[in-house]
């Protein structure tokens, strides 16, 4: 594991979660690169191992960012095709409750990072100690819309109670934000999902939403970082160290 400089205590968390990913990896895997801070790290960790001759992969990333950034790591990469199929993926999240679903897509990327989950055998989230929460909800759930639709994808989502909030660019804020598609991105803050598998329905009914954050029965396990420990979570059993694990359990 690479040591980077002085980190805050959740970056140093995202930093040992991203690199336990690295146990998950074998030698001519096909791995989509997640988007966001924890999933650089591990862009990072594993382009470390590539340029050592440890590890041989290839890799298709779920963001122009992502893609630059393994790249600058050495990761070989190939372009999406028909057939393709990933061994395992490994991405942040910005929420994770206990059955393993998601709340994705704080930095803009859930199109991609969803066309990539899905198109795998294996999804692990990694994460800080922040992300796990008891119900999801309280980080605003993004959604991907064509700019036509917007005025009427804010009225759906506010009829819906998602108090709608279209994103500003972060660098920006005169700006909107824009996906790598150059589509928009509401936030919508439901404060409480009690019911992700219906909601998830609704918000994709909506004409004009590409995708939503939710990421439903999609991740086969999370890497949550607690302190110095990393905890493999995996939908119904306990939580357990992720030295317990050697290969893909
Ligand atoms: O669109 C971004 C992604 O879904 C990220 O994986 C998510 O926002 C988590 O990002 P971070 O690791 O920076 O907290």
């Amino acid at each position: 594991m690479s040591t980077p400089g002085v980190l805050s205590p959740l970056e140093k968390e995202k930093h040992l979660a991203a690199a336990a990913a690295l146990r998950w990896v074998r030698d001519g895997m096909l791995i989509g690169l997640g988007t966001g801070s924890t999933a650089a790290y591990f862009i990072t960790e594993l382009g470390a191992a590539v340029r050592a001759g440890q590890l041989r992969v290839q890799a298709t990333a779920t963001s122009l960012a992502s893609e630059t950034l393994a790249r600058e790591a050495g990761i070989p990469l190939v372009e999406p095709r028909r057939g393709l199929r990933f061994d395992l993926t490994v991405d942040g999240a910005d929420e994770i409750d206990s059955q393993l679903r998601l709340v994705k897509g704080g930095g803009g990327a859930l199109l991609r990072e969803k066309v990539i989950a899905t198109a795998s055998d294996y999804l692990l989230i990694i994460a800080d100690s922040s992300k796990a929460v008891p119900q999801l909800g309280r980080f605003p759930l993004p959604l991907e819309v064509v700019p036509f639709a917007l005025p009427w994808v804010m009225d759906a989502t506010a009829a819906l109670g998602g108090a709608p909030v279209l994103r500003r660019d972060k660098h920006n804020p005169a700006q909107l934000a824009h996906s790598d598609q150059g589509n928009l991105l509401v936030d919508c803050h439901f404060e409480q999902l009690t019911e992700p598998e219906q909601l998830a329905g609704q918000l994709q009914a909506i004409p004009g939403v590409v995708d939503h954050g939710l990421f439903l029965g999609l991740a086969r396990a999370a890497l949550v970082a607690h302190g110095e420990q990393v905890l493999v979570l995996r939908a119904g059993a306990d939580a357990a160290p992720a030295e317990a694990f050697a290969a893909l359990p």
